[in-house]
């Protein structure tokens, strides 16, 4: 597969081949990991590479997509576009379009970061390595995108900024709300393609074969796709290393609620040629906190508390480990404002992952840390994916706009399971949890919660999933 040389005005070389790099942004929980799952997984002949910025202190969705991509470069604790110096995306993306045989590389930015500063930075980085920009892919949450419009009007904005829309999660809501989703995309986004989807399945052809006419090959997309961006008026940004980057400047604030900036969001020192933070960016508003707890969770009780607003926290996620009536598993847990969701978690390898930030030291308050929870300091890329015993631990990220640091921490160490496998956790107390479980195994012989009676502490029999339940409301 041919990749094409750059023309000659942004090529290091007439030769040079340049991989195409995308940006895949969308808000907190809209499903960008689990897009960036299936396009890893999907037999499409392309060899991709990531970069994966999380939010929090623990690099969540870089394991979520350990295992599923030979090259991988972490970067976490903080938004991509405030957190990082071009010199650090520059590294990362001249190291992965190195590798032998990667043909694109994906940028799974965090749920908060501003898209155009990052699709201003790899314009950037055109120059000093041998990288093109791909294109910048929105993903929404057909179920949360008219609330989050409302709540953060400037995410209008990067609608109409985008390349590609993935409608996601249409799974989510009734026929009459993915209406108003695709009128407002109509409106704020007229000239952008979209894709209607449910759990990110989107065909990796759409993306690489964005333009209308059917490429050849894989070169003639990626030049396609670099003639489009550059041709798009919308794209404001500048493409060259000393651009003024007037995109960035034009956002709109948002939702400037008084709190003070979030500690792992100093944006003083920036990018070469970004002039930086004269202006909010979504995360501003936004705080985290992130949480290693050392035993494992009663699952009735951190149920009852997430289901009783988490804090205040509209993003949760994380690993979890939950005491049952046998040994106690482990779970990918997912909170998107009010939609929860457990998944059984099967570490990954992690010797295709490279930090390439250093978890630091977290912003939760740590005098209020009772002494089983440890805050914001919890598995570093390099311990959490080693298969060894810390990476058993429960390692939870919060994020949100009101956010209780202190109740936060202090619920889930009174959620710590203190019993002894003479007293297990009950079988009643299991279906807590049972109603948001997804992907239950294959062979239920394997895991205890397959073993229930089917009868709630309530006493109710469920004949059938709860989720196919129509009375059942979570
Ligand atoms: N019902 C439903 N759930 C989905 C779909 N896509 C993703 N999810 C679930 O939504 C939750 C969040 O998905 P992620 O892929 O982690 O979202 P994200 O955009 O990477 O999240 P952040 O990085 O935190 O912003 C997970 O529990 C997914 O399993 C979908 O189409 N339908």
């Amino acid at each position: 597969m041919d990749i094409p040389s750059t023309n000659a005005s942004t090529s290091t070389s007439a030769t040079s081949p340049r991989v195409p790099v995308f940006v895949l942004a969308g808000f907190l929980g809209s499903g960008k990991t689990t897009l960036l799952n299936h396009l890893l997984q999907d037999d499409h002949g392309i060899k991709l590479a990531v970069i994966v910025n999380d939010f929090g202190t623990i690099p969540v969705d870089a394991m979520l997509v350990a295992g599923q991509v030979d090259s991988l470069v972490s970067m976490a604790n903080g938004c991509l576009c405030c957190e990082s110096s071009d010199e650090e995306l520059d590294a990362a993306l001249d190291q992965l379009a190195h590798t032998p045989g990667v043909e694109g590389i994906i940028i799974e930015a965090s749920g908060l970061a501003e898209p155009q500063v990052l699709m201003s930075m790899v314009a950037t980085a055109t120059t000093v390595t041998e990288v093109a920009v791909g294109g910048l892919i929105e993903v929404i949450d057909a179920g949360e995108v008219l609330d989050t419009v409302r709540q953060h009007p400037a995410v209008v904005k990067r609608l109409h900024n985008a390349d590609l829309i993935v409608l996601n999660k249409a799974d989510r809501v009734e026929p009459a709300e993915l209406q108003q989703v695709r009128q407002l995309l109509a409106e704020a986004a007229p000239a952008v393609m979209t894709v209607t989807t449910a759990y990110g399945r989107v065909d990796a052809r759409v993306l690489f074969d964005r333009p209308q006419a059917a490429p050849q090959n894989f070169a003639e997309l990626v030049a396609e796709h670099r003639d489009q961006y550059a041709e798009h008026s919308h794209h404001e940004h500048d493409h060259h290393a000393d651009h003024a980057h007037s995109g960035h400047g034009d956002y709109e604030h948002c939702h400037d609620d008084g709190h003070d900036h979030h500690e792992s969001c100093d944006c003083s020192e920036h990018h070469h040629g970004h002039d930086h933070h004269d202006h909010h960016h979504l995360h501003d508003s936004y705080r985290m906190v992130s949480l290693s707890l050392h035993a494992p969770l009663h699952p009735a009780r951190f149920m009852d508390f997430v289901r009783n607003g988490a804090g205040g926290a509209y993003r949760v996620k994380g690993f979890l480990q939950l005491a049952g009536p046998r040994e106690p598993e482990s779970f990918v847990f997912e909170k998107t404002g009010q939609h929860i969701a457990l998944q059984r978690w099967f570490p990954q390898g992690s010797a295709n992952m490279t930090p390439a930030t250093a978890a630091p030291t977290g912003t939760a308050p740590a005098d209020s840390a009772p002494a089983d929870v440890m805050l914001a300091d919890p598995m570093s890329a390099d311990t959490a994916l080693s298969g060894s015993e810390e990476s058993a631990q429960s390692g939870l990220v919060f994020i949100g706009v009101e956010l209780d640091e202190s109740a936060i921490a202090e619920v889930c160490a009174a959620c710590v399971w203190e019993g002894t496998e003479a007293d297990p956790v009950s079988e009643g107390e299991l279906w807590a949890f049972y109603p948001y479980l997804e992907d239950v195994a294959a062979d239920p012989e394997d895991y205890w919660w397959e073993d229930w009676e089917g009868e709630s502490a309530a006493g109710e029999v469920y004949l059938v999933e709860p989720e196919d339940d129509p009375t059942f409301l979570p």
